[in-house]
């Protein structure tokens, strides 16, 4: 495939805070259109991997490529403009707002447009994520539920080609999960590439052609979420579980 066919390419990515590495010489590709779960256990520097990505951290030393273009040195709000959109892991809306005028500012911010232009956007984003009952409630208010989904149509109002979820799952009962499931696989059957970091196991394997395993900020594992799972170092690793021999006999 040639380096444009890849929505996102790290190469070598290297991040540390002090002493701590976070990222440790980290190479990835996601092709468009994929979509790319992202495990490990708390700490490992997932949520550093999507500032890198981002923009809002710099790498120490690395490259980032979207669509082939190299954006290591290009700003967070350039990134954003050029299709990448996060959701946080703890929803960040403006909590005095209500929903539509959150999402009405994501639309303009990410589109450059005015607020006029930027309304159909909002109202399509909104009523993507079912927020459409909920638009004029004040975000503060809003259910855990309802609070991700506006994280999730804050960052669709941008317009992405790649979104970046981060632990978007957590919290929700059984039915929610599922609700949430099936919004993102509409999503990336838009064309949207998406990476998901996840604890949420079962959710996160319902969505993603590949699985990679970050342990102290070093890319352990990655490829068919199957075989990941599978993987003797990811279970002892991710799951606490001891595979060895030595462990059975
Ligand atoms: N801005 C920062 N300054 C200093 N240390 C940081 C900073 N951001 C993250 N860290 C540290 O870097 C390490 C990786 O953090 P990160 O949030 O990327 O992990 P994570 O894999 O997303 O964890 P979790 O699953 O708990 O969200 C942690 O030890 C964290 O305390």
């Amino acid at each position: 495939m040639t380096d444009s066919a890849y929505a996102l390419s790290a190469d070598g990515l290297c991040k540390s805070f002090g002493a701590v590495k976070v990222a440790q010489d980290v190479s990835f590709r996601v092709a468009t259109g994929d979509a790319l779960g992202i495990i490990g256990p708390n700490g490992a520097g997932k949520t550093t991997l999507f500032n890198l990505i981002t923009g809002t951290l710099k790498a120490d030393s690395g490259t980032i490529s979207l669509y082939g273009k190299d954006i290591t040195s290009i700003d967070a709000r350039s990134r954003c403009h050029m299709g990448v959109a996060r959701s946080f892991q703890v929803p960040q809306p403006f909590s005095g707002l209500t929903a539509y005028e959150n999402v009405l500012i994501a639309a303009a911010f990410g589109r450059q447009v005015s607020e006029h232009a930027a309304r159909p956007h909002a109202a399509e984003a909104i009523d993507r994520c079912g927020l459409g009952p909920k638009s004029d409630v004040i975000a503060g208010g809003l259910t855990l539920l309802d609070r991700k989904r506006l994280e999730l149509a804050r960052a669709l109002a941008t317009g992405p080609r790649l979104l970046l979820l981060d632990e978007i799952a957590g919290g929700l009962t059984e039915a929610e999960c599922r609700d949430l499931v099936a919004l993102i696989r509409e999503i990336r059957a838009a064309g949207v590439t998406i990476i998901w970091i996840e604890h949420v196991l079962h959710a996160l394997l319902s969505v993603v052609d590949s699985v990679m395993v970050l342990d102290f900020g070093q890319l352990i594992a990655q490829g068919d979420p199957d075989m990941i799972m599978k993987n003797p170092q990811v279970a002892a690793i991710y799951l606490g579980l001891d595979t060895t021999e030595e462990a059975h006999g």
